[in-house]
């Protein structure tokens, strides 16, 4: 943070860099996983920062959390257990309880230090992580999902950037397993990074999954100011065996509001702009 303005540079995305304005520095801390950084921004909330990434800000937070949700439970017929890698601030755990199908969200985070500091400072996140429906498991999603075959309607790999503890999550052997922790019919949602900056990746993520043998594996993207380049991506993808329901289509949204996803979003949110679809769904 210099002269009041933190800035999010990293060589995953050269030569540019999204600054906040820095009003108070609230949390420093070194937890076994990662530097952990929030600050009460001037225009944004509070944000929190792992590894001097920006993982999430009060401000718009909801389009990135509500998106990587719904996407794949509006799309199934009858999400009743969901599995969330990562995303210890809370977010996905918060719009998976919308739906009224949902009996239990596990939460798997391999740091406790992130729940923690979200209960303290973003409880619009953290706050539904108390609720009776949820489990919290902190430990690495691998050996979970390896413990908990053909069990999940629907997993979301709620996952910081390939750079650092989460670099394992965008390989295939971690697709091989959340494909065979589903139950036939489930959907998985990851993050994806963005068209902007992680085309070759993106390319190399999907490859994988149709490799493996999803029945459907799709890319989708919503806006979001204060991740690099202004939007992020989700890799979706459907095991074969269930009733074929396509991850385009919302069939039953979430009963309680929300203020990014509806219906017409979830399916534009599909379309590529063309510098995108011509890389991506060459096959
Ligand atoms: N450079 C884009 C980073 C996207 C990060 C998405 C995200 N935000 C998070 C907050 C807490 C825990 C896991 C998270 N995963």
């Amino acid at each position: 943070i210099q002269d009041g303005w933190f800035r999010e540079i990293s060589s995953q995305w050269p030569g540019q860099a999204m600054t906040l304005k820095v009003n108070k520095i609230l949390h420093v801390e070194k937890s076994l996983y990662q530097d952990v950084l929030v600050f009460e921004s001037q225009t944004y909330g509070n944000v929190l920062v792992l590894d001097g990434v920006i993982q999430c800000t009060e401000r718009d937070e909801f389009s990135y959390q509500e998106m990587i949700t719904h996407l794949p439970m509006a799309s199934h017929p009858n999400p009743e257990k969901v599995l969330v890698i990562g995303g210890g601030d809370g977010g996905v755990v918060r719009e998976a309880l919308k739906y009224s199908t949902v009996k239990e969200v596990v939460l798997c985070d391999i740091d406790e230090a992130v729940p923690r500091v979200s209960k303290l400072y973003l409880p619009h996140m953290a706050e539904l992580l108390a609720d009776p429906r949820v489990i919290v498991h902190i430990g690495d999603g691998f050996a979970f999902l390896q413990s908990h075959e053909g069990t999940y309607d629907v997993i979301i790999t709620d996952s910081s950037d390939p750079v650092g503890p989460a670099a394992s999550l965008f390989q295939k052997p971690y697709y091989q397993l959340l494909h065979d922790a589903l139950r036939p019919g489930g959907h998985i949602a990851a993050q994806g990074e963005c068209l902007w900056l992680h085309i070759p990746l993106i390319k190399e993520v999907r490859a994988s999954a149709k490799e493996i043998g999803f029945a459907q594996v799709e890319y989708a993207f919503t806006t979001i100011p204060t991740y690099p380049s202004g939007q992020i991506g989700f890799l979706l993808a459907s095991r074969a065996g269930g009733t074929e329901n396509n991850l385009k289509v919302p069939l039953k949204g979430p009963s309680a509001q929300t203020r990014y996803w509806n219906s017409d979003v979830h399916r534009s949110a599909f379309v590529l702009p063309e510098f995108g679809r011509a890389v991506l769904e060459e096959d």
